[in-house]
């Protein structure tokens, strides 16, 4: 039931038996849209995802002289084409969009300027700009390091060998990646500081690959020569880490739920959920159509560090409130500079409901608390909103702040949790 502008996030009342279908992969729709729009030729993208973040990516691209036709099959993009004059890119608060297109500026001859929300001016971005503009890239972002900046292009980019410092955001080292076929010299990037997020470079390297590409890497050191990109037609698979709210439900109000389409392979970061569900307690099983979770007795606490998997944090947090045990997460520190500060939202937010939460470093510290009901307030942030929903299952009263958020990725997420949650009860 959605009030005004919260939602009452359904307690479960028995086991559940449910079988869910989750939206296209944020990370691989927005990497296929970018790849296609590198390519030779149009591109038939199917089962992506359509939410916030893809469609400011498919704007984006249309900004920079590709666009994009929704068929009856999918999104088909176009190549990009040149042009000139100026044109405005609108990052909302999308990292992929934000890391994921500048790049792409630099390969035609508009003057391209880039701004979006409030808080993605607070996201860094830094580290990318310095990169592009040492492999000839012109960009003024009027020392700021972070939106809004405009990039200059003039006709191509050189490319070539540079460092980064990826550590802040996986996303930095992609962009480079992603647009590397299209520059001149290709580029080699030396990596300084560890990235967090190591399935979502190899999902990148993954995806290249699959466009034509030739990615090599030898430990620190990435390396993509010049290439033509073309693949007629990709499929997206579902998003694991959308799925997280979904695989973790059964752990707390019992019974089973099944991911429709679970793929048996995959670079998503969100398939890690299997083997965190059986260190939990619970059941997970893997076959040829999707994933079965079931419950067990109880939640036990655990030590988790979450460093290739972060964007999982709000949803396992708020599951590990209800551990029989202390929790820690590590790992996180670069949640900080997420959709908000995850990690002040989640201590702000748990607390406040009850549980026992602190901050630390790199992460969180969880300690057997009973919650009670209260205002979840979600920081435009749709994995917040997601943690609001799991909070619900066991705490009555728990009002989700802004639900609509959560169409940053996935927008009918709120009437799919219903379903799962009341089945066939109404009210
Ligand atoms: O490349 C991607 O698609 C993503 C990489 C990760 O970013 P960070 O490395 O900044 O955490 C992840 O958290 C984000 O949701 C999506
Ligand atoms: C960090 C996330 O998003 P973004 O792509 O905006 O970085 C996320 O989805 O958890």
């Amino acid at each position: 039931m959605t009030d005004g502008n919260s939602w009452q996030a359904p307690v479960a009342e028995g086991a559940l038996d449910a079988s869910v279908r989750v939206p296209g992969s944020k990370s691989i729709t927005n990497r296929a849209f970018v790849l296609a729009a590198l390519s030779a030729g149009p591109t038939l993208v199917r089962e992506p995802l359509d939410s916030r973040d893809a469609r400011l990516m498919l704007a984006a691209l249309a900004e920079l002289g590709a666009p994009a036709e929704h068929t009856a099959d999918g999104v088909r993009v176009q190549p990009l084409t040149d042009g000139a004059g100026s044109v405005s890119v609108a990052l909302g608060n999308a990292g992929t969009v934000a890391r994921f297109t500048p790049p792409l500026a630099t390969l035609g001859s508009r003057t391209v300027h880039f701004d979006g929300d409030p808080a993605i001016r607070r996201r860094p971005v830094a580290p990318l700009l310095t990169a592009l503009a040492a492999l000839g890239a012109d960009i003024d972002d009027g020392d700021r390091g972070a939106p809004p900046f405009t990039v200059r292009g003039h006709g191509g980019l050189r490319g070539g060998a540079v460092e980064l410092d990826s550590s802040a955001s996986s996303q930095f080292l992609s962009a480079l990646l992603l647009a590397a076929p299209a520059f001149t010299e290709g580029v080699t990037v030396r990596l300084v500081g560890r990235p967090p997020s190591e399935p979502h470079i190899a999902m990148t390297l993954d995806m290249l690959r699959r466009f034509g590409a030739s990615p090599e890497r030898h430990a620190d050191e990435f390396h993509v020569p010049p290439a033509t990109l073309a693949l007629a037609d990709y499929r997206v698979e579902p998003d694991l880490s959308t799925a997280a709210p979904f695989v973790v439900a059964p752990l707390l109000a019992g019974g089973t739920v099944r991911i429709e389409g679970w793929p048996v392979e995959t670079t998503q970061p969100g398939d890690w959920l299997r083997s965190l569900v059986r260190e939990l307690g619970g059941k997970a099983v893997l076959d040829g159509t999707g994933l079965t979770v079931t419950g067990g007795e109880a939640v036990r606490g655990a030590e988790l560090n979450l460093h290739e998997v972060g964007e999982l944090t709000p949803v396992v947090a708020a599951l590990l409130c209800f551990a029989d045990g202390p929790s820690r997460i590590s790992g996180v520190a670069h949640l900080r500079g997420h959709e908000t500060d995850r990690l002040a939202a989640l201590a702000t937010e748990l607390t406040a409901l009850g549980g026992d939460v602190t901050e630390t470093e790199d992460g969180l510290r969880i300690r057997p608390a009973p919650l009670h009901g209260g205002t979840f307030h979600t920081y435009d942030d749709h994995r917040l909103v997601m943690a609001g929903a799991v909070l619900g299952l066991r705490v009555p009263g728990i009002a989700v702040a802004d639900p609509a958020t959560v169409g940053k990725t996935f927008p009918g997420f709120v009437e799919a949790w219903d379903r799962l949650v009341r089945g066939d009860r109404d009210g």
